[in-house]
């Protein structure tokens, strides 16, 4: 509706309408006329005609049952008629591009007043530019694709390739050689890992678990053993490929038998008699982006040990989607290889040296996680923050139990140590060689995302008890809730359970023991 349209009451003109066929209420000094929506509200007309809304200002009783987004959507919007005379509205939704003021809401280093010894004002310009993206081109996909399934829009995908975000999501290094990064705000040179973790922990904001999955992450772990370990050939054509978004890519490790015990993987690729050629026989599961890459990173056994192919989509393969907790719009495959010929010059490192090719991927891909994972909670911390607030219970805001308060202390005390630990890695991996990171931080990554994810847990389970029935409901106020808990158990599994990286994370601390120290 044109704000010319828009007529301005008292409040004593707007109470006068307030019986069933003439109602109209107040909303954040907007004046809505329901008499005729009445009866299409799904909250039912009865809570609409009752003597406390009718005529009234019902602010406080629409934010604490609706979200935001409710009352800006056109068709609901288009039932305002007017102002209040000398009030002015003061509640808006996001704002595309801005920084939220919500306490913990944005990492410290984007909280005005705060300081942080890593980011440079070129990461501060270009999370500028990143959220100003997510917002407009990325967010409002992410909501519709997670509802109907589809994966991310091929209108993403490419917008994505023009800024060359896929070159970024895979690190900094040589592949960035040439590209203009962003619009050009940083330099390929310039760009680091912050940047990277900038990138990752916008795209979390959208909250939607499974299509950010959907959105090429399949390539974050599939492309990297090409980039490393690929020959000549095959890099100069499988890279501009992917990074152009054209065609995508992603791992297939894990199968029904085995997932993080790779020696007991069953999948087999013989070599045929001429030497040219694998033949590749055997089945993976849980495979991100499967559904529809055109390339996969294959796990093998082969007469050497452990080696991995790059195979093509063509005759012999074929992918079935896995129904899991989140979307389809991860497009999770059940792959199937049936004698499928590949020739050997698409072998990624060394024959039977499969185990350090993945070995040198799991860094970067559970880095990868933790940043997502910590923006994801303080999303709810947020989300908490808000429902607390504007939502009563015996009286006053649920925030005024000290039970609420204690969970919410717990929620941000957890994030903002995830965030810390995260930043601290993130400088390492910045001052460190690749060969140095798979020694140094193999370690410190794997307990860190043990913890975050352990973290994450603890705070799905808190949120759900603060929303109480919304935090179970895919639709209304605790939408995200419900959505969060359901699928924070990924980041769990995928690149490895917490049980095993904890694990690893000990046992490299006591190999790396000094034989004097003792107590
Ligand atoms: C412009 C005014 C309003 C619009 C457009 C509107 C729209 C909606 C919509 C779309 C829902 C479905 C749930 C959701 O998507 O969040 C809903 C639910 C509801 N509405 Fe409204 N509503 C309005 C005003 C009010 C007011 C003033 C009340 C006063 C008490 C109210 C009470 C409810 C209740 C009780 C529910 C069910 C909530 C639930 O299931 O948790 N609505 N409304």
């Amino acid at each position: 509706m044109a704000s010319k349209e828009l007529k301005t009451f008292t409040r004593d003109e707007v109470a006068k309408h307030n019986v069933d066929g003439d109602l109209w209420v107040i909303i954040d000094a907007k004046v809505y006329d329901l008499s005729r929506f009445k009866n299409l509200h799904p909250g039912g007309a009865a809570v609409l005609i009752d003597e406390e809304v009718a005529g009234k200002d019902a602010t406080e009783a629409f934010y604490g049952l609706h979200k935001h987004e409710v009352i800006a959507k056109p068709q609901y919007a288009r039932l305002q008629i007017g102002v209040i005379e000398g009030e002015k509205s003061v509640i808006h939704g996001r704002v595309v591009g801005e920084l939220s003021k919500v306490p913990y809401a944005e990492p410290t280093w984007l909280t005005d007043g705060y300081y942080s010894p890593y980011y440079t004002d070129n990461h501060r310009r270009f999370q500028k530019a990143v959220r100003k993206f997510v917002d407009e081109v990325i967010s409002p996909d992410a909501a519709a694709r997670e509802e109907d399934g589809k994966p991310p829009s091929k209108n993403v995908i490419e917008a994505m390739a023009k800024v060359n975000l896929h070159a970024m999501r895979m690190g900094p290094g040589k592949h960035l050689k040439g590209l203009e990064l962003m619009g050009g705000i940083v330099k390929p040179e310039e760009f680091d890992y912050f940047h990277e973790l900038i990138i990752t922990q916008e795209f979390a904001r959208c909250g939607k678990r499974g299509y950010g999955d959907g959105l090429m992450s399949g390539s974050i772990i599939g492309l990297p053993p090409v980039l490393n370990f690929g020959s000549p050939e095959i890099k100069a054509r499988v890279i501009p490929d992917v990074i152009s978004g054209q065609k995508l890519i992603c791992l297939a490790i894990s199968e029904a038998f085995a997932g993080s015990d790779v020696a007991g993987l069953k999948t087999t690729a013989k070599k045929t008699e001429d030497g040219k050629h694998w033949i590749i026989n055997g089945t993976k599961k849980w495979i991100t982006n499967g559904t529809f890459a055109h390339y996969f990173t294959v796990g093998c056994r082969t007469d050497d040990g452990f080696t991995v192919i790059l195979v093509e989509r063509g005759e012999g393969v074929e992918t079935k989607a896995i129904k899991t907790s989140y979307s389809p719009a991860a497009g999770t495959a059940f792959v199937t290889f049936d004698n499928v010929k590949v020739p050997v010059e698409n072998t990624l490192g060394p024959e039977g040296g499969g185990i350090f090719v993945m070995l040198s991927n799991f860094n970067h891909e559970r880095w990868v996680m933790i940043c997502s994972s910590a923006r994801s909670q303080r999303l709810i911390v947020e989300e908490c923050l808000k429902w607390t607030t504007q939502r009563k219970a015996f009286g006053k805001p649920l925030h005024s139990q000290a039970v609420i308060r204690s969970k919410i202390a717990a929620m941000i005390s957890r994030v903002e140590s995830v965030q810390s630990w995260l930043e601290n890695i993130t400088h390492q991996m910045n001052n460190m060689s690749y060969k140095e990171q798979a020694s140094k931080l193999a370690g410190p990554i794997g307990l860190l995302k043990m913890y975050a994810t352990r973290s994450a847990q603890e705070t799905a389970t808190d949120a759900v008890q603060i929303f109480g029935g919304r935090g179970i409901t895919r639709t209304g106020m605790g939408a995200s809730i419900e959505h969060y808990h359901r699928t924070v158990p990924f980041d769990a599994i995928l690149g490895g359970a917490e049980d095993v990286l904890g694990d690893l994370g000990v046992r490299q601390a006591i190999r790396a023991m000094p034989k004097n120290a003792k107590l």
